[in-house]
């Protein structure tokens, strides 16, 4: 019981846990790891900033430091933009994109060509990419898709795509449209390249906080069931969408962040990390300085703390 008489909840249970990491590594954050600036939108983003936080599956959101700052999420969005497509269109899409690790950088272009302009998974951006198309052929509107869901399962409708983001990676996105052209050469999209670029960049250009994001990841840890109650997706297809952040949701570091976190995770290159401890709760960490494959390094530490301190992990 808490002093107000109170059931503890989750999130206020490992409160002071989040505090004492964000106390041993928040002051180290920046010294590592440089801050992306392949989208030059990105690059002016303080390299020491650090928030994280914790929702409960009940929806208590507590967090520590820079926890309601909001941020890039670039990448975390392709596990919104997989539930979506796996909810409204079903198992037909793992004709299109596989689910193995890929052992290489997140926008690699090498092994489309040996497999056929099938993506080895929905995390790199070439899945990523074959995801948003699908999206768009079960919606219309796959940015708009992704952005409805995030505001309805974090509470707040003022969470948006950030125009300034979304131009500059558009600007530099030649690697994107390669890797699309070179999929739609294979017949493996089903709208123009163009349309799906920019579904795809601006789905990650939406800017949210640790809150934001831990909430909205709620339904991972509910084994599919939204914040109202409702399902998203089957206990299976949720157990399947962690299954693949453990394995592919750190790219071509995704082993290390296994071993070293052991729980599902989606990284973005925004610096913000979402974790899933199925049944109990969700973490968000967001610090900007990110290591050679684009993980932030002071994010994957005090997950790897988390998990060491509180035993909290899927093994
Ligand atoms: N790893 C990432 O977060 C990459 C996302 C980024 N929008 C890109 O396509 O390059």
């Amino acid at each position: 019981m808490t002093v107000e008489g109170l059931p503890t909840t989750e999130a206020r249970r490992l409160l002071p846990v989040l505090r004492e990491i964000a106390d041993e590594v928040g002051p180290g954050a920046g010294r590592q790891g440089r801050v992306a600036d392949y989208i030059p939108a990105l690059s002016g983003v303080d390299p020491a900033a650090f928030g994280f936080a914790v929702a409960g599956v009940d929806g208590e959101v507590l967090g520590v430091d820079g926890w309601r700052t909001p941020f890039s999420i670039q990448s975390v969005s392709k596990v919104f933009s997989l539930a979506l497509a796996l909810a409204g269109g079903g198992e037909s899409l793992w004709a299109r994109v596989g689910r193995e690790p890929s052992g290489n950088p997140f926008n690699s272009l090498v092994q489309l060509e040996h497999e056929d302009g099938i993506p080895r998974n929905p995390f790199i951006n070439a899945g990523a990419l074959v995801v948003t198309d699908r999206l768009l052929t079960l919606t219309g509107d796959a940015r708009g898709a992704v952005l409805d869901l995030l505001r309805a399962e974090s509470g707040n409708p003022d969470i948006d795509f950030d125009p300034d983001v979304a131009r500059s990676e558009a600007a530099r996105g030649d690697r994107n449209a390669a890797l699309a052209h070179f999929m739609a050469g294979y017949g493996n999209l089903e709208n123009p390249v163009a349309h799906v670029l920019e579904h795809y960049f601006w789905q990650c250009s939406i800017a949210m906080s640790c809150r934001d994001l831990a909430a909205a990841g709620l339904f991972l840890a509910r084994h599919g069931l939204r914040g109202d109650g409702s399902r998203l997706l089957d206990r299976s297809a949720a157990k399947r969408i962690n299954s693949i952040m453990l394995t592919c949701g750190a790219y071509d570091a995704a082993g290390e962040f296994a071993y070293r976190v052991g729980l599902p995770g989606k990284s973005g290159v925004g610096g913000g990390i979402l974790a899933v401890v199925p049944g109990r709760c969700t973490l968000c960490v967001w610090s900007p300085a990110l290591d050679r494959h684009g993980n932030s390094v002071a994010g994957v530490d005090a997950l790897d703390r988390f998990t060491t301190l509180t035993g909290l992990s899927v093994f």
